[in-house]
C-alpha cells in the first residue's frame, strides 16, 4: 500500500499531478459506440449532442478481428470530432489480452490529450489498477499530457466484488465504478443467461393459507444485482468516486430497462450504459431528478435555515438528515441544469409552484 503522503505525487517524472477530486460532471449515460462500426461512427457527431459521456468501446462485442481497426478507428474519431462539453471514454481490452498494451500506448500518445477516463474491464483487485495506474503515468510523461487520465473500474469478477473497496481507493485516478452483470454472473457460476436485469426464478412467495400450498401464494420476482449495486454504491461513497449500473441487453425490453436503471439510481448510482440509441432517452429520463423531487428538495433546504433543528412541512419531519438527502438531489439538479436548458427550465417552474 502506498504511503498517504505520497498517494497524490506522480509515479513516473514528468507525469501531470493526480487529480485531489473526482469532478461531478454530468454522466447520465455512458454511451457505447464500436469506432470499427462504419454506421455507428457515422453517429457519433450527432450522439455527442445528446449524451453525456460517449464510450469507444474496444473490448467484448468488438471481434477478435476488429480490435486493430477499433482502436485506430477511436484516434480517427477523437481526432476529428468536436465533442463539445461531453466526455469522450474508452474501454480497453482486458488486462490478461494480447490487445492491451497497445490499446494503452496507442490511446494515451495519440489522443491522451482528448480522452477523459479508460474503462479497466475484468479488475480482480487494487493490483490491477496500480498497474494501469504506473503505465498511465509513463505514457502522459512520454506525450507530455498536462492532464491525468482517469480510471474506472467495471466490476465483472467475483474477486471484484470481494476486493472492491480497495479498488474503489487504490489510486487518485480511481473516477468510479460500474456493475459488469454478465462477465459476473460467469464469474460466480450464476445460472443465468442474460446481459443484466432480473430473471422470474428469483423469487420469493408468500406462504400458504392452512396446508394449501398451490392456491393464491403470489410470487414477487426480486432483483439479482441489489446487493452487488449496493455494495459498490457504499464503496464509491467512502472514496468519493462515482457508481453506475451497468449494461442491459434486452434493447426491446425498454420498461424493464428503465426500471432496473431506477433502482440503481435511487440506490446512489449517478449513471448507466447505454448500448442502444434507444436507451439514451431512459437513462436521461431515470437519471435525472424529477422536477416535483427537486422542488420539494429545494423547499425543504430554504425552510430549514442552516440546516439544524427540525420543522414540519406538509405534515413530514424535517431535520439535519433529511435535509442533506434533499442537497444530494438539489446539488445534482443544479449541475445537470448547467448541462441541459429544458431539465433547467423544468426544475425551475416546478420550484415556483411549489414555493408559491
Ligand atoms: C445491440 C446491437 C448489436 C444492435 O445493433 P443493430 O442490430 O444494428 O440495431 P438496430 O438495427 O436497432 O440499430 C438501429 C440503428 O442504430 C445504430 N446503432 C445501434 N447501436 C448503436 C450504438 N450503440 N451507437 C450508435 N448507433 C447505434 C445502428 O447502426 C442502426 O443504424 P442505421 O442502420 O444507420 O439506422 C448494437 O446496438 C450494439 O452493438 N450495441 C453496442 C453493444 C456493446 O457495446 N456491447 C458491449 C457492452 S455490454 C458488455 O460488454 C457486458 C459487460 O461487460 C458485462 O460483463 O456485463
Ligand atoms: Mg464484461
Amino acid at each position: 500500500m502506498r504511503s498517504p503522503k505520497d498517494f497524490f505525487a506522480p509515479l513516473a517524472v514528468g507525469a501531470p499531478d493526480p487529480v485531489r477530486e473526482i469532478p461531478a460532471l454530468p454522466s447520465r449515460m455512458i454511451h457505447f459506440f464500436d469506432p470499427s462500426n462504419e454506421k455507428m461512427a457515422a453517429k457519433v457527431p450527432d450522439l455527442a449532442k445528446k449524451v453525456d459521456v460517449l464510450l469507444g468501446n474496444l473490448e467484448d462485442a468488438v471481434r477478435a478481428d476488429r480490435k486493430e481497426a477499433a482502436r485506430n478507428g477511436l484516434v480517427s474519431i477523437a481526432k476529428s470530432t468536436d465533442f463539445g462539453a461531453t466526455q469522450l471514454w474508452t474501454r480497453i481490452n482486458s488486462l490478461d489480452s494480447p490487445w492491451v498494451l497497445d490499446d494503452l500506448i496507442t490511446l494515451v500518445t495519440e489522443i491522451g490529450d482528448k480522452l477523459d477516463v479508460i474503462m479497466v474491464p475484468k479488475v480482480e483487485g487494487a493490483q490491477d489498477i496500480h498497474y494501469v495506474d504506473r503505465l498511465l503515468a509513463q505514457l502522459e510523461a512520454r506525450a507530455g499530457l498536462r492532464r491525468p487520465l482517469l480510471v474506472h473500474a467495471i466490476l465483472e469478477t467475483a474477486s471484484g466484488v470481494a476486493n472492491v473497496e480497495e479498488i474503489a481507493g487504490a489510486s487518485p485516478r480511481m473516477q468510479g465504478i460500474s456493475l459488469g452483470p454478465a462477465d459476473l454472473a460467469a464469474s460466480r457460476r450464476m445460472k443465468t443467461t442474460r446481459v443484466g436485469g432480473g430473471h422470474p426464478g428469483y423469487l420469493v412467495r408468500t406462504d400458504p393459507v392452512g396446508d394449501d400450498l398451490e392456491t393464491g401464494r403470489t410470487t414477487y420476482q426480486q432483483d439479482l444485482w441489489h446487493y452487488t449495486v449496493a455494495r459498490m454504491v457504499d464503496a464509491c461513497a467512502m472514496h468519493g468516486i462515482l457508481p453506475y449500473y451497468g449494461p442491459f441487453g434486452d434493447i426491446r425490453d425498454v420498461v424493464a430497462c428503465e426500471d432496473q436503471f431506477r433502482n440503481a439510481f435511487l440506490l446512489g448510482c449517478v449513471g448507466t450504459w447505454t448500448l442502444h440509441p434507444v436507451q439514451i432517452d431512459i437513462a436521461r429520463r431515470v437519471f435525472s431528478p424529477d422536477p416535483k423531487d427537486v422542488a420539494w428538495a429545494r423547499r425543504v433546504i430554504a425552510a430549514m435555515g442552516d440546516g439544524t433543528g427540525a420543522v414540519m412541512i406538509d405534515g413530514k419531519m424535517q431535520d439535519d438528515a433529511s435535509v442533506k438527502q434533499c442537497r444530494v438531489v438539489a446539488e445534482l439538479a443544479d449541475a445537470l441544469a448547467t448541462r441541459d436548458p429544458e431539465l433547467a427550465k423544468a426544475y425551475d417552474e416546478a420550484t415556483k409552484e411549489a414555493l408559491a
